[in-house]
């Protein structure tokens, strides 16, 4: 029988289907790995409030149940985290890591939505600083997100990007990937490599329009993914880095202001 190679996300759910716990499962499978999840939390858009973003938190417990179930067939892989949702989910999840002794960790450090400017649950930004950061392979912050965990604030160019990766390397991340994103101004979409030694700066042209919801997601769940496939750290963000552009360039307008990502636009491109 084939090995199956299994990966795991602990991450909120998407409704609208290009984000989250959708958008992991979906890229899990394109990189032909088996997904396992556990749901931490429910996103919804209101169509009669703006599309305002509303997010449901489970409770710890229910959390800690899923992985429960998960890990009882096994290891993982690799897996990855996304939205949390509480200080106490934080905790529950850097629990199953140690426990599991899992390897091949990448935190999506996820603290806002896009479209919406509201830190979701600051402390449990702090959680993720403390408690999970110190278990990451590989750390995947956008702008805003690199500025509050290297406490630097406002990231406006390359050089202070390579400067916030440092910091949060120095706080126990093995690799950072700050990504400049759409966030960043230029005509190019510049995310920083950093392994402890080296900085790598990775370039594409920025895609328009921007179909980017589930970008980060995506890009971190290929990163787990391609670590759970057998590539080195490395070579599993420079491959996330061409399925993301390939899933942004295959996007779609879901409604006035969320376009979101299609995660079959790198196989379906080549
Ligand atoms: N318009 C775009 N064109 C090309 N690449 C983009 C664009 N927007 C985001 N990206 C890339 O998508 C990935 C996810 O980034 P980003 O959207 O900033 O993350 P997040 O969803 O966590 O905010 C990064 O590699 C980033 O550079
Ligand atoms: C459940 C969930 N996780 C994560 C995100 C972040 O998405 P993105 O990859 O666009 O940053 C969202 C955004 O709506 C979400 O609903």
């Amino acid at each position: 029988m084939n090995k199956v190679i299994k990966t795991l996300t602990i991450a909120g759910s998407d409704s609208s289907g290009g984000a989250g716990i959708q958008a992991d499962l979906k890229t899990f499978q394109e990189y032909g790995t088996y997904g396992f999840s556990a749901l931490t939390t429910i996103v919804t858009m209101d169509p009669e409030d703006n599309w305002h973003h509303r997010v449901y938190p489970m409770s710890p417990e229910l959390v800690a149940e899923q992985l429960k179930t998960i890990y009882a067939g096994g290891p993982m892989d690799a897996m990855k985290t996304g939205m949390l949702g509480s200080a106490e989910i934080v905790k529950v999840a850097e629990e199953a890591i140690r426990r599991n002794g899992q390897a091949n960790v990448v935190i999506d450090p996820v603290m806002v939505c896009k479209g919406e400017d509201e830190v979701l649950n600051p402390e449990s930004a702090d959680a993720i600083r403390d408690l999970l950061l110190p278990l990451a392979e590989v750390v995947t912050p956008n702008l805003f997100e690199a500025g509050v965990l290297s406490g630097l604030g406002r990231l406006t160019t390359v050089e202070a990007m390579k400067e916030a990766a440092a910091a949060i390397q120095a706080k126990g991340a093995k690799t950072v990937v700050v990504k400049g994103g759409k966030a960043l101004g230029g005509d190019e979409a510049i995310d920083v490599f950093y392994d402890g030694s080296e900085f790598t700066v990775l370039a594409t042209g920025k895609i328009e329009p921007a179909y980017n919801h589930g970008a980060g997601c995506t890009f971190a769940a290929a990163v787990a993914a391609g670590l759970a496939t057998g590539l080195a750290t490395r070579e599993a963000v420079l491959k996330a880095k061409d399925f993301v552009t390939a899933a942004i360039a295959s996007g779609y307008a879901f409604n006035e202001y969320v376009g979101p990502v299609f995660h079959g636009g790198y196989r379906l491109n080549r």
